[in-house]
Parts: structure tokens; sequence; C-alpha cells
């Protein structure tokens, strides 16, 4: 009997040593890596969540959020990154026909400036109540008071030649009108390329404009027909600003060149241009801060960054980064920076937002500088060269009623 309770107890703790080391052998198991988001996947269009996260700020200190184990082909490719295989550069999308292809985007927010005016304008005599409401849908969608006069003008002296006019009539009379006011004549290309040293393009306007991101999808749109570029993080005033260029930069192989936080701008400006010419880079993209408060303090700054520059090489272009979505508001940051610095150009940012088209007529007219860069999103490729036609076949929408 006691043999039977000396066996009986042996078994017990044998069942228990046993059940212990299960799960002990469970918790030590190796997981795989976690896979990192997107990583050198995106070719173009809209990125994947944690990639939208990196463009807009803050980039760099995110972490992405716990997923849940990858499935093996995932995780073996991030084994592999993590070993330290090189991880592939984004490839981004061609710079040719971007504003057409987003097209869609421009179109969404525009139904009053085109499809409002159409139907006004289609049909027989127009009173003057049907004129003042033209007026007034041309003022709301921001073409300013002397655009929307000379367009006015210019629709019925139009009207009165044409007599009664379809729905296609209308269409073709107002896209030519728009289209003049937009100018087809005017130079939009960029100046990114220059004999025997890289071309220099200063980005500059007031913070949260979308500045950064625009020098980024420049690089973006650079290295899309083939060139190298140097991207110089002069705004200095926020670090996380620096990381964010760099972050934009490292995706499509473009070196930052960046300064301690706080440091002088100038001479950020001044090393991205020689690190530029020293790699034979084609083009060098400086991002500036826009958080100078006077009108003094921004002339000053401005103008040392293209002093200090200009004892390497010009500056081929200063682009002012304006956000449409704020109307009136640009305008006065237009007036400030023209007056500060020679502006060559103007890209207009999230006219993919609540933004009206009219504003491109009414900054051109404000500043004598067309617009060449318009961004219609927060992708990494929503950035476009400007065209004329493609635009304002967008805010008509399609011809066909
Ligand atoms: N919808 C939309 N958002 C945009 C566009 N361009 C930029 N943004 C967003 O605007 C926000 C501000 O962009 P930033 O590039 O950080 O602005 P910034 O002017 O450089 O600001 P600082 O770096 O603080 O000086 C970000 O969330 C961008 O993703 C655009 O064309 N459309």
């Amino acid at each position: 009997m006691e043999y039977l309770y000396i066996i009986i107890v042996l078994a017990v703790v044998l069942v228990i040593g046993a059940g212990a080391l299960v799960a002990n052998v469970a918790r030590r198991r190796p997981r795989l890596p976690r896979a990192r988001s997107g990583a050198g996947t995106l070719t173009g269009g809209q990125p994947a969540e944690g990639e939208r996260e990196d463009a807009g700020g803050g980039v760099g200190t995110l972490e992405a959020p716990p997923v849940p184990r990858p499935a093996a082909p995932e995780a073996e490719v991030t084994v592999e990154e993590e070993a330290g295989a090189p991880s592939l550069l984004e490839v981004p999308a061609p710079a040719a026909g971007r504003l057409v292809r987003l097209r869609a985007r421009l179109a969404r927010s525009q139904s009053s400036l085109g499809r409002g005016l159409l139907s006004l304008l289609s049909g027989d005599d127009l009173s003057e109540e049907d004129w003042e409401d033209v007026e007034s849908t041309l003022l709301l969608a921001d073409v300013g008071v002397a655009g929307t006069s000379e367009l006015v003008a210019a629709l019925k002296e139009r009207t009165t030649v044409l007599g009664a006019r379809t729905f296609a009539d209308a269409r073709e009379m107002l896209r030519d009108e728009l289209l003049a006011q937009v100018g087809t004549t005017l130079d939009r290309s960029m100046r990114t390329a220059a004999d025997d040293r890289p071309a220099v393009v200063l980005v500059v306007g007031v913070n949260g404009t979308g500045k950064t991101t625009t020098c980024g999808k420049i690089a973006r749109l650079l290295v899309a027909d083939g060139r190298s570029v140097v991207l110089g993080a002069a705004d200095t005033f926020r670090a996380a600003a620096a990381d964010q260029l760099e972050t934009w930069g490292s995706r499509v192989g473009a070196v930052t060149v960046r300064g301690p936080e706080g440091g002088d701008p100038a001479s950020v400006a001044f090393d991205a241009v020689k690190r530029g010419i020293a790699e034979g880079a084609d083009t060098v993209v400086i991002d500036t801060a826009g958080r100078l408060h006077t009108k003094v303090g921004l002339m000053d700054e401005l103008s040392k960054i293209k002093r200090v520059v200009a004892k390497q090489s010009p500056v081929d272009e200063v682009i002012l980064v304006l956000d449409a979505t704020t109307g009136q508001n640009a305008l006065a940051q237009a007036r400030v920076f023209a007056e500060a610095v020679d502006l060559t150009g103007v890209a207009l940012t999230k006219l993919d937002g609540t933004a009206k088209g009219g504003i491109v007529i009414a900054v051109q007219r404000e500043l004598g500088v067309p617009v060449k860069l318009v961004g219609l999103g927060e992708g990494p490729d929503d950035l476009a060269p400007f065209e004329p036609e493609g635009f304002v076949d967008a805010l008509l929408g399609d011809p066909v009623r």
C-alpha cells in the first residue's frame, strides 16, 4: 500500500514537471521580426498608411503600430533587410502627364466654378442678375476682383456675338477665356539643370503650407526624370523638419545635408550646395524656415541665404509654396515674400482639398510669376508640373453633358 502511495506521488510530480517544461519552451520560441510598413515597396501613387505619416511630419520617430505575426514570405523579406541587405529605393511616378492623371482630385472640389458657370452660361440671353451670379461665382472661386471683371467682360462680349448657346458652346467659350486668364504662354519650366554645376532651387514659404513636403516631392519629380539630387535642410527651426526631409530623400536615394537645430540656415544651404558640387549632383533643393514674424527678418534671412549660396553658385529657382485652401491669406503671404526675395515660380499646394481653382489666376496676377507646380494630395507623387489645359479641363469637367 505504501508503495502505491509513493508511485502515485511520483506520477503527479512528473506530470507537473513536464507541463512546466512545455510552457517554458513555448515562451522562449524566437519570434520573427516585425515587418516594416511598406519599406522599399512603393512605386508611386498612394502610400501605405505608415508612409503617409512619414510624409506628413515627425518622421523618423514614428514607430509602426504592432502588427500580427506576418505571413511567411513577408517575414523573410524583413529578416533579410534587418540582416543588412540593401533595401530597394522607390521609383517615383513619371513627371509627364501627372496633372492629367491627378485631375479627378482637382475636379472634386471645383463643381461651383466649372458646372455652376456652365449652367449659367448655356442658354439664351443672360439677365443682369445672371451676370451678377457669374461674377459672384468667380469671386467665390478665388479668381480675384481684377481677374473676375476681365473674365466677365470677355464672356459678355462672346455671348453677344455667339447668341444662343448650347452647353458645348458655353464650355468652349469658358474654356478659352479661363485659359487666357491662366496663361498658356508663360514659361513654367523649372530651371533644375545648369552647365558644369548643380542647379540650385530655393523653396520658401510660411510653415504649414507644405514646404518640406514639396521639397521632398520635387526631389521625387527630379529623380523620376533621371536627375541626381542633394537636399538642404535649411529649416533649422524645427528638428523634425530636417528628419522629414531626410526621410523623403532616403526613399529615392537623395542625400540630405543638415545642420544643428537652431543653427544658421545660410550655412546649411552653403554646405548643401558644396556637397552637390562635390558629388556632381544635377540639382540642390533647399528647404527654408517660414517662421519669421517680421518682414525685415524674413528679408534678412532669405537674402543672407541667397548671398551665401551665391559664393558657390547662382540660385536658379526661388519657389514660393502657398496653401491654396487659405485663399486671401495665401495672397497676403505672396505679397510679403515677393518683397523679400525675387520669386521665379509658385507651388500651390492642397488643391485637392477645399481650395478654389481660381486662386491660380489671382496668385499669378498678384506676383507676376507663374504657378509651376500644384500639390494634389499627401501621397509622395501627388505633386504635378502645372499644365494650363489639363487644369482648366479639370475645372470644367467632362465635355459631354
Ligand atoms: N491634402 C494635401 N496635403 C498636403 C499637400 N502638400 C502638403 N500637404 C500636407 O500639409 C502638411 C504640412 O506639410 P509640411 O511640408 O510639413 O509643411 P511645411 O510648410 O514644411 O511646415 P514646416 O516644416 O513646419 O515649416 C502635411 O501634413 C502635408 O502632408 C497637398 O498638396 N495636399
